[in-house]
């Protein structure tokens, strides 16, 4: 019999999650697979149950939370020989992944998704020893989008980010940063550096509206360092998809990328802290398989 595990994080979203275990429960069992529940009770639970998941040959995964349990339960796939294919119930404020892959961000709609009989092949991020579904950023603006209150998220949903960002921007300084990707080689003081798997970043679909999650790419922007005006021009090309031909972005597509910088720096990857610089970014293409709308 098929073997499926719902992973679950019931302090995700507006803690409702428990509510849509039965629902998708049903729906997996009325597919022939034998289910079983996975609760998380602390960070990385989720990590370690989707890494047992792929050490006892499990069929199919489902991550009901937001995108840090999407996050915690893609990491347990590292390494791994045998990886389930996923299925995604987003709880969360942002939920990227889940808009990339047009999966409806209502979860009683994304619970109806799991009917689907489509699947797709999606790329994953590698950033030193860890994956990633959406996106890392580095830098001081960093820091400051780890800061963003669930109340807030909650409240402006990707907004949030935008306004602590332009909050931040106004006292921080930038800082000297050295990419390198392709043989090529970009130094200067710069405010943050963001790679982007798929088109939605922090909720804002228009960063880079091109950006597929199957095109076996890391879609790079290096913010320089800017001014106040500027700040508002960086801002409002965000939103309106035109980022990347601002004069202060260096933006430019690469399959691995090496982050260093003389200044202690921290990192954010798919809306969570991350590790402090050096990174050595790696696309890993056509890495898993999740379950997708028919339409
Ligand atoms: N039982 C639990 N109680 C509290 N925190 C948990 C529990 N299980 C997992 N976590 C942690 O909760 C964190 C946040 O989860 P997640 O991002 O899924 O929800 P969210 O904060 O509602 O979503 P978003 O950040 O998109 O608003 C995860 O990084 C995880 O480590």
């Amino acid at each position: 019999m098929k073997q499926a595990m719902i992973i679950i994080n019931p302090s995700s979203g507006k803690e409702e999650a428990l509510e849509y275990v039965r629902q998708v429960e049903d729906i997996l069992r009325n597919k022939g697979y034998e289910v079983r529940v996975s609760e998380t009770a602390k960070p990385l639970d989720a990590t370690k149950f989707c890494l047992q998941a792929c050490k006892e040959y499990v069929d199919l995964v489902i991550s009901i939370g937001g995108d840090g349990t999407l996050h915690e339960t893609i990491n347990g796939l590292i390494d791994q020989e045998h990886r389930p294919t996923l299925g995604v119930v987003p709880l969360g404020t942002v939920n990227d992944f889940a808009r990339a892959l047009n999966i409806p961000l209502n979860p009683e709609k994304a619970i109806q998704t799991l009917t689907s009989s489509l699947v797709k092949t999606v790329d994953i991020g590698k950033m030193n020893d860890r994956l990633f579904a959406n996106v890392v950023a580095a830098g001081s603006l960093a820091e400051s989008l780890s800061s963003v209150s669930s109340e807030e998220k909650t409240k402006l949903g990707a907004f949030a980010y935008l306004k602590e960002g332009f909050k931040e921007l106004i006292k921080t300084s930038s800082h000297p940063l050295t990419i390198t990707h392709d043989g090529e080689t970009w130094s200067g003081e710069s405010l943050l550096f963001v790679v982007a798997l798929t088109n939605s970043v922090g909720g804002f679909e228009k960063m880079v509206p091109e950006a597929s999650v199957d095109d076996g790419l890391l879609h790079c922007f290096i913010i320089k360092d800017i001014n106040v005006f500027s700040t508002i021009t960086v801002g409002t090309s965000l939103l309106f998809g035109s980022l990347k031909e601002h004069k202060d972005v260096v933006y430019f597509t690469a399959k691995e990328v090496q982050v260093t910088s003389s200044a202690q720096l921290h990192t954010n990857v798919d809306g969570e802290d991350g590790p402090p610089l050096p990174l050595e970014l790696r696309i890993l293409p056509s890495h898993i398989q999740v379950i997708v709308p028919e339409e």
